[in-house]
């Protein structure tokens, strides 16, 4: 197995970083974009594995996709409904399984949305409840609730719907963006809390640069009427806030300065608010339209915050609480248990490996900072921001080992190489160089 052995680092960092582009945006707008009858140029795209995928299953339908990866920039041109016999494999890329679901419904055909080993653990029967009631006929292969899908495609008459939103947002930004094209208006009522709001926020907001207006009741009732995508043109994808979120925690635990590039307070991502949360640990933060600061002295306090709308950086976070004085309670985050991994227990045990004192609950962590650690080989779970977060603790702790840390490739593949840099910087660092 491949190991990664993380060098400490005693100093401060002054870094300004621009990260790729975020994954959840990507995925977005190459479906966005295969929907619009006109082309669209696609900018500062990620490509990581969850985009490639996407890219490659729209491919297959004959959506025309001329991606120059090292310009990071695709033009697209779809504005057909997906028609034949397919097979697709997704591997463990949430957005493209479940997105995918509802846009091939819109088409005629036979369709199997197939992902890895534990793509056929994660849930996503809540989804085709919803559009069995929109006249589709669409099954999980196995009966169990999750994927393979089979999708008989003949399109969507639309209609009432009835989603339950506890456990992902993904199910109602998977129908948002297919429901324009359904027969008729359609209304999706969503039952029990919606996880994960800013998602469906950013959902609905590309929309509108697409030219499709969503009418909602809070996040309890959505109205989408028939209507016909247009192409922007050009779109700028942001860069991801998520994969940001490592270097403002290396910035708020050795201390420093941080400059994210391209994530600011105009972004359409949940997660760009993160350095708010680092501000109540005593972090110094600084909003720009188009950047984010973070200066630290790293010191750190714990505390008590609701992380749902920000699932994906729990593990981030909780890795800056092992070094903040006193508990951090990260609560309201129970659908962490379906994702990559179940990443509540996950960070429970490999904290428990470095002598961190930890309380697992259904829905929460809570974290004891300051305590003494010691070197570990740390388990990675083929999850992505496990490897990412777990690589910050041998920052401080002598001897951190992470296993597997090419699973990163999900959303970030080049996230050692920015680590490292900076790990390494004797002076003020610009990445990329
Ligand atoms: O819509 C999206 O792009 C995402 C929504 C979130 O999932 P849930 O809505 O399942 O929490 C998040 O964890 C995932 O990484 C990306
Ligand atoms: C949960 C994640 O991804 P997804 O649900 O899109 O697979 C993630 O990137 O942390």
């Amino acid at each position: 197995m491949q190991l990664y052995h993380v060098k400490p680092r005693r100093e401060p960092i002054e870094a300004v970083i621009r990260v790729p582009g975020s994954k959840s945006m990507s995925n977005r707008a190459f479906l966005l974009a295969a929907l619009s009858p006109e082309p669209v140029t696609l900018y500062h795209l990620l490509e990581s594995q969850d985009t490639i995928y996407m890219a490659r299953a729209l491919s297959q339908v004959g959506v025309f996709i001329d991606w120059d990866t090292k310009t990071e920039v695709a033009l697209v041109k779809g504005g057909r409904r997906p028609t034949g016999k397919n097979h697709f494999f997704v591997g463990n890329a949430g957005t493209a399984m479940r997105f995918l679901v509802s846009y091939l419904a819109l088409g005629e055909g036979e369709f199997v949305i197939d992902g890895d080993e534990r793509m056929r653990e994660r849930p996503i029967e809540d989804l085709l409840v919803a559009l069995r009631e929109l006249g589709v006929s669409v099954a999980s292969e196995n009966g169990n609730g999750c994927p393979p899908v089979r999708v008989e495609a003949k399109g969507v008459e639309g209609g009432q719907c009835h989603l339950p939103g506890e456990k992902s947002s993904q199910y109602l930004s998977s129908l948002l963006m297919a429901a324009p094209l359904f027969f008729r208006e359609t209304e999706i009522r969503v039952e029990g809390e919606l996880a994960s709001k800013p998602y469906a926020d950013m959902t609905i907001a590309m929309m509108a640069h697409f030219g499709v207006k969503v009418r909602q009741d809070g996040y309890e009732k959505f109205f989408i009427e028939p209507a016909v995508y247009h192409s922007p043109g050009k779109y700028l994808i942001e860069a991801d806030a998520s994969s940001a979120s490592y270097f403002l925690a290396m910035g708020a635990i050795l201390g420093g300065e941080v400059r994210l590039e391209g994530i600011g307070s105009e972004s359409l991502q949940g997660d760009s608010r993160f350095a708010y949360v680092l501000q109540q640990m005593g972090c110094e933060v600084e909003y720009q339209p188009q950047a984010v600061v973070l200066r630290s002295e790293g010191k750190l306090k714990g505390i008590d915050v609701d992380l749902n709308a920000m699932p994906d950086l729990v593990p981030t976070l909780a890795v800056v609480a092992l070094f903040a004085e006193g508990k951090t309670r990260i609560h309201n985050v129970a659908n962490l248990r379906i994702k990559e991994c179940d990443r509540l227990s996950a960070l429970a045990t490999e904290f428990q490996r470095i002598g961190a004192q930890v309380e697992e609950g259904s829905d929460y962590l809570v974290v004891s900072g300051g305590g003494n650690y010691h070197g570990a080989q740390l388990r990675t779970y083929q999850d992505h921001r496990m490897a990412m977060a777990f690589s910050l603790i041998g920052l401080k702790v002598e001897g951190i080992v992470v296993e597997n840390p090419a699973c990163v490739s999900k959303s970030f593949p080049h996230y050692f190489e920015y680590f490292e840099k900076i790990v390494e910087a004797r002076q003020r660092l610009i990445l990329p160089s």
